[in-house]
């Protein structure tokens, strides 16, 4: 008999888990503690934008004509423990408000909404990303709160996709790390993972403090590299050198690799920047923050270079104040092929020049109506040619291919100055130039 699957959380991670667990073919149920949400899906549609997600949403929801009906949706913590044999916790794992710490107020309060529910042999398995120690203390209490006691186990396995891939990296995954405790646990989790997505995939079976720990790990690092690129990019603004040719030259040796070396205004979304600073409020508590204080300075590079993109604005529009200018800011996004605009650099600076003054007219291709509920008092404009018009400054800030497509020609006829900054180094200059733009970006020279 098939496994049967739930996935509590149908966020950016959960609904994609769902989904690519019903391609996989087991039978499963989703639940969420927003009844809006679940709405949504039960018609097969996202509370998101993720490629390929509404898709295969489609093709599996109960209900939807031509489906599988193989995906369902509940707001039933009931349904939720009769049903599965592994349940798969997705919920968010936010930040605390004003502090570095990580909020495991949503995984606590599922796993004790969950707990009473666990009747007979079943595996919890965690999948948000939570501070080291989270998965001992789980365990412990659902072996206490659950009427199946020690038949209802834990594991952790992280998540490693990214938005805007999610799909391709939920059912096409570079790694499989799971942390169990025991036997059964290891066999259940590749049941699930086995062909077609564990075909080929190393499945790293670990403990749970290092399974935990591997997802952290893992983002701190991708931060530091960023960063790293980042303040090389100071140093050449410095310098006067070029850090698109620099990233492009250390990257050709293969220890080092091309990848995640794009300077510019810095990561954001939410993870990176949250987990980072998760790791070292845990690691604080652990005796053990020395281990991570360069952490601190990744984190300080990162918010240093919206600021000064900020400032590169204003000294490309000749210093002094931005009230009477007009800055049309392209991109609002944490990331292209997202909606999601959680601690995005873009709608940041665009945020910081509108407060000190600026008119300041936002266009997104998928990401305007989150950044519209987060900063309702910027201006937006429905498309990228009607938010230049007039514009004396033009922001690149989150690099989406409709960008990159942009006439160059077409828009210049429609600024006031032909005056276009590159906060992600993802335009290319000659083009720009050639239809006779100023193009300056981040850590580049001004040529
Ligand atoms: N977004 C991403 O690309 C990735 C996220 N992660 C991790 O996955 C976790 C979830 O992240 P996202 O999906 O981005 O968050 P999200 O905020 O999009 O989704 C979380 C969902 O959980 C629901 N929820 C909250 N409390 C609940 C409860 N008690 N019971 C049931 N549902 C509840 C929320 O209503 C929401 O729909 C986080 O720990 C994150 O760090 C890991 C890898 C990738
Ligand atoms: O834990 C998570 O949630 C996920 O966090 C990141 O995924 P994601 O946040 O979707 O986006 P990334 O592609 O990592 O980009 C993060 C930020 O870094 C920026 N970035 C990325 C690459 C680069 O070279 N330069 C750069 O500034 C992006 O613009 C973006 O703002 C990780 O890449 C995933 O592996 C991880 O699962």
């Amino acid at each position: 008999m098939s496994l049967k699957i739930t996935v509590i959380g149908t966020g950016y991670l959960g609904a994609t888990h769902a989904a690519a667990m019903a391609e996989l073919g087991f039978e499963v149920l989703g639940l969420d503690v927003v009844p809006e949400k679940i709405a949504l899906l039960e018609r097969g549609e996202t509370p998101m934008f993720e490629p390929g997600l509404e898709e295969l949403l489609r093709k599996h929801v109960a209900g939807i004509e031509g489906s599988s009906g193989r995906l369902r949706f509940t707001t039933d913590w009931a349904e939720v423990g009769a049903f599965g044999d592994v349940h798969f916790v997705c919920v968010n794992t936010p930040q605390k408000h004003g502090e570095y710490a990580c909020d495991m107020s949503y995984v606590d309060s599922a796993v004790a909404s969950l707990a009473p529910h666990l009747r007979g042999p079943a595996l919890v398995v965690g999948k948000s990303t939570v501070p080291v120690g989270s998965a001992d203390r789980l365990a412990a209490y659902l072996a206490e709160h659950a009427p199946a006691g020690g038949d209802a186990e834990l594991a952790w396995n992280p998540e490693f996709l990214r938005e805007g891939f999610a799909v391709e990296d939920t059912l096409h995954p570079d790694r499989i790390v799971v942390g169990v405790r025991g036997e059964r646990a290891e066999k259940l989790l590749r049941e699930v993972y086995a062909t077609p997505v564990g075909e080929g995939t190393p499945f790293v079976v670990t403990d749970f403090p290092t399974a935990e720990l591997v997802k952290t790990a893992a983002n701190s690092f991708l931060a530091t590299k960023i960063s790293f690129i980042n303040a090389m990019a100071e140093v050449c603004e410095a310098a006067g050198g070029d850090v698109a040719k620099l990233a492009e030259a250390i990257g050709h040796d293969d220890r080092i690799g091309r990848k995640f070396l794009r300077a510019g205004i810095g990561f954001g979304g939410g993870c990176l920047p949250k987990d980072i600073r998760a790791f070292m409020a845990r690691a604080g508590e652990l005796g053990a923050d020395q281990a991570l204080t360069f952490l601190r300075e990744i984190d300080s590079i990162n918010m240093r270079r919206r600021g000064q993109m900020v400032e590169m604005t204003r000294e490309a529009l000749g210093g002094g104040s931005f009230l009477g200018k007009r800055v049309a800011v392209l991109g609002a996004t944490f990331k292209p092929d997202s909606d999601d605009v959680r601690d995005s650099p873009a709608l940041n600076v665009a945020g910081q020049i509108h407060l000190q003054g600026g008119q300041v007219t936002v266009y997104d291709p998928k990401g305007m109506a989150n950044a519209r509920k987060v900063f309702p008092t910027l201006g937006y404009a429905d498309t990228a040619l009607d938010a230049v018009r007039g514009a004396d400054a033009v922001l690149h800030l989150t690099e989406w291919r409709e960008f990159r497509e942009l006439d160059p020609a077409a828009l210049g006829e429609a600024t006031a100055t032909r005056l276009i900054l590159d906060g992600r180094n993802a335009l290319d200059p000659e083009l720009w130039r050639r239809a006779g733009w100023t193009y300056r970006a981040m850590g580049r020279p001004t040529a």
